[in-house]
């Protein structure tokens, strides 16, 4: 739930994201001067989500934080491989056919890299303006400026800023200079901006072209680019 603090409140204690199925009796209910905030990644790769979500509420406002998609699907092996250590090697996982570049597009890490194809779900239910895309890069090189276009979608004031971050060096990341429970300073869990297994740079290569063409379709589509060459 996502509130604009009514006069008065004590400072932080506006934000709270709340997981739970797009139900709506499950939501929490809010006042007039809040907003309802259900946070799930799988919902921009599901199939029935457009349709369920807007079912719910036709009005929703959809946030989606896309990074490039070669460095995502690195990510999402290297989250699987920390818990399942037995799991083949990224590129056996990779492709159908290495030496003919035969991606194996039903391999999760894979598929959901592929924006401009989920994207087509979602724009048979809403209008882009309905929709809108938070740089995975930028939100680590300047987060308060990627939260400030959060805010405007949203149609709030701008309360979270740069005043709210800094960069932490040990963790490489920004984190946050107050923690909204405690006040003390807060940066992401140690299962966020974990060191990338190391992948063959052909294999990256052959990735690079194999997201090209749905890049560039989801640039057109979103009319954004998000320079991921
Ligand atoms: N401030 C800050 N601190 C730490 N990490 C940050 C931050 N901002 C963005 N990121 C990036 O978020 C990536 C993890 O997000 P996930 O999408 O895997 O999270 S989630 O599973 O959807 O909750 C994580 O990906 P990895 O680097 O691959 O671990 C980060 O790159």
């Amino acid at each position: 739930m996502l509130q604009s603090p009514p006069p008065g409140a004590r400072p932080g204690s506006f934000l709270t994201i709340t997981f739970c199925l797009a139900c709506r009796s499950l939501m929490p209910r809010t006042l007039d001067s809040q907003i309802t905030v259900e946070k799930t990644p799988s919902y921009f790769v599901t199939k029935e989500a457009p349709r369920r979500i807007f079912n719910m509420s036709r009005d929703t406002k959809l946030i989606v934080v896309v990074r490039n998609p070669v460095t995502r699907a690195i990510s999402d092996y290297t989250q699987t491989l920390s818990k399942k250590p037995d799991i083949p090697t990224f590129e056996g996982l990779t492709f159908r056919n290495r030496s003919l570049g035969l991606v194996d597009t039903s391999w999760n890490a894979i598929r959901i890299g592929m924006y401009a194809v989920h994207l087509e779900s979602w724009l048979q239910y809403f209008p882009l303006s309905q929709i809108h895309f938070v740089s995975g890069e930028k939100l680590i090189t300047d987060p308060a400026g990627e939260m400030g276009k959060v805010q405007d979608f949203l149609g709030i004031k701008r309360v979270i800023t740069d005043k709210h971050f800094y960069f932490n060096k040990t963790k490489g990341f920004p984190c946050l200079k107050k923690s909204e429970s405690s006040g003390l300073p807060r940066c992401l869990g140690k299962s966020k901006g974990r060191t990338h297994v190391q992948i063959d740079p052909e294999v990256i290569e052959q990735l690079r072209d194999f997201y090209r063409p749905y890049n560039i379709k989801f640039y057109e589509t979103v009319g954004q680019d998000f320079r991921w060459e």
